[in-house]
């Protein structure tokens, strides 16, 4: 909400967006990558609009990016407010192909589309070859720049099909070769979702697929990345659905796990090397703690099973404002994130690659692109552990622990330095990681909220664990 777009609205596109305006309505909360839930839709402006393909045909496309109005409270009737902004790729056809039929956005009754069918084009092959045409042709289209790394290819004709799993954004995988991710919420300025990997590029890092090619616009004399294509690793799976089925044989995963860590160690040895790193003394300590405290109470505030757990999660974050009076000083560099198991993938050769670096979704990118202790994502794959272990049933006693370890470990083997060394920042940040996911399972996935909530009342309850 932080970072609304404020440049003027093309002239083109009021009409179109008006006559959309009662189908996004219903359409869009219902999406999972819509980060606005909860809150009514009070309204639409639009930021710019894009014909890529004119209405005339049997396809008419556009690319919109559209700001969504909503009260900053959850009260029906309260004020509302420009809020985040979406990147929609919309196509219209008078009749929609029965497998398009989950594409389905609504039948628009007036404006330039009425009696058209308008649908999420990105599940379309032909939308969707239309994009990776102009990443390879490095075309400009409106205020849109297609741009493409000179020293990677694109094999034109490699079919399109689009990713269905639960995604923060939106993906297409052409032909087994690249993948192309559409980023949904777009804000201004550089996304560590392309920077990153760039700078890993850089640096020849083989553990983060190096970017082909990105879609990025101009608005308002600011810069916005709207989408990156990657190498697609083939036949890989994510850490997530190897540790479930491990965990479901019953079966040990530590071995994975130190590579996962030694994985980590070396994406974060890499990102030190690429981009400024700084020293956290007292001074620097000081926000990082009032932040994790103002989101545990912002948390506390959302969602009430967090209440009674508030006051001991607290000390975890005063124990480290304590040592940073006593003099410890810590190094900030560029992390990932937001790491966790999903975003571990292991090539069928048993690699391991690290993807999503586009950092929490719902935090300002100022805050994303701030150096930070490489703790931070480690806590954050120790949360993964612990959250594999409570997602299946019977669990495996001791799962958890055991590869919890095992990553520590892997990660201080590739030079990380044994982040088990340092507990007391370690549990701060798990601690701040579980907060963050109770807020993100309450939002997105109610059902989930119990396995937040049993690490909470662990880290409420044991300073020492
Ligand atoms: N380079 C890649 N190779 C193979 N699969 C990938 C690659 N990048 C992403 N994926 C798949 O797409 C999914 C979504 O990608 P991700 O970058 O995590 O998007 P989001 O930001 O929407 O969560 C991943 O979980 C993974 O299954
Ligand atoms: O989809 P993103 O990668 O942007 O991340 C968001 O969604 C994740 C869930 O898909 C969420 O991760 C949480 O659940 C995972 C299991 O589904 C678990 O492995 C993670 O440890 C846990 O944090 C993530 O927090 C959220 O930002």
């Amino acid at each position: 909400m932080s970072e609304a777009v404020t440049h003027p609205v093309r002239a083109a596109g009021p009409g179109l967006l008006a006559s959309l305006e009662p189908l996004l309505r219903e359409w869009l909360p219902r999406q999972r990558w819509f980060a606005g839930k909860g809150r009514p839709v009070t309204g639409f402006s639009l930021v710019a609009a894009t014909e890529l393909m004119p209405p005339g045909g049997r396809l008419g496309l556009y690319h919109l990016l559209v700001q969504v109005h909503q009260p900053l409270v959850p009260v029906q009737g309260a004020v509302s407010a420009p809020g985040d902004c979406y990147q929609l790729l919309i196509g219209a056809r008078e009749a929609l192909p029965p497998r398009l039929a989950p594409a389905l956005i609504g039948h628009v009754t007036e404006g330039p589309l009425a009696g058209r069918t308008v649908y999420e084009a990105l599940y379309d092959p032909r939308p969707a070859d239309l994009l990776l045409e102009a990443l390879r042709s490095q075309a400009r289209i409106g205020g849109l720049r297609f741009e493409r790394d000179p020293g990677q290819e694109i094999r034109p004709g490699l079919v399109a099909r689009a990713v269905t799993a639960e995604q923060s954004n939106s993906s297409v995988i052409y032909g087994d070769t690249f993948i192309l991710k559409l980023l949904r919420r777009i804000v201004p300025g550089v996304n560590p979702d392309l920077e990153l990997p760039l700078a890993l590029a850089r640096e020849a890092c083989p553990r983060v697929p190096a970017p082909t090619a990105w879609l990025r616009a101009e608005l308002g004399g600011e810069p916005y990345v709207l989408g990156v294509l990657q190498p697609f690793v083939q036949g890989a799976a994510d850490g997530w659905e190897l540790a479930l089925r491990e965990l479901a044989k019953g079966e040990d995963f530590s071995a994975e796990a130190r590579a996962l860590g030694r994985a980590t160690a070396e994406v974060h040895t890499a990102l030190a090397r690429a981009l400024p790193t700084v020293t956290l003394g007292p001074a620097q300590l000081q926000p990082l703690v009032d932040g994790m405290v103002q989101r545990l109470d912002a948390a506390a505030q959302a969602v009430p099973a967090l209440r009674p757990f508030a006051p001991g999660l607290r000390t975890a974050f005063e124990a480290v404002a304590q040592l940073g009076v006593e003099g410890r000083i810590w190094t900030a560099q560029r992390i990932h994130g937001d790491l966790h198991l999903g975003q571990c993938l292991r090539s069928p050769a048993g690699q391991w690659t690290l993807i999503d670096f586009e950092g929490e979704p719902a935090r300002p990118l100022a805050e994303r692109r701030m150096p930070q202790p490489v703790l931070r994502d480690v806590a954050g794959m120790l949360r993964s552990f612990d959250y594999a272990a409570h997602s299946v049933r019977p669990g495996v006693p001791g799962w958890a622990e055991t590869c919890r370890a095992a990553y520590c470990s892997g990660y201080a083997e590739a030079g990380g330095g044994d982040p088990r060394h340092d507990p007391v920042l370690l549990r701060a940040y798990e601690t701040d990681k579980a907060v963050y996911e109770v807020v993100y399972e309450a939002r997105h996935r109610p059902d989930w909220l119990p396995v937040p909530l049993s690490a909470i009342h662990r880290l409420a309850s044991n300073p020492s664990t």
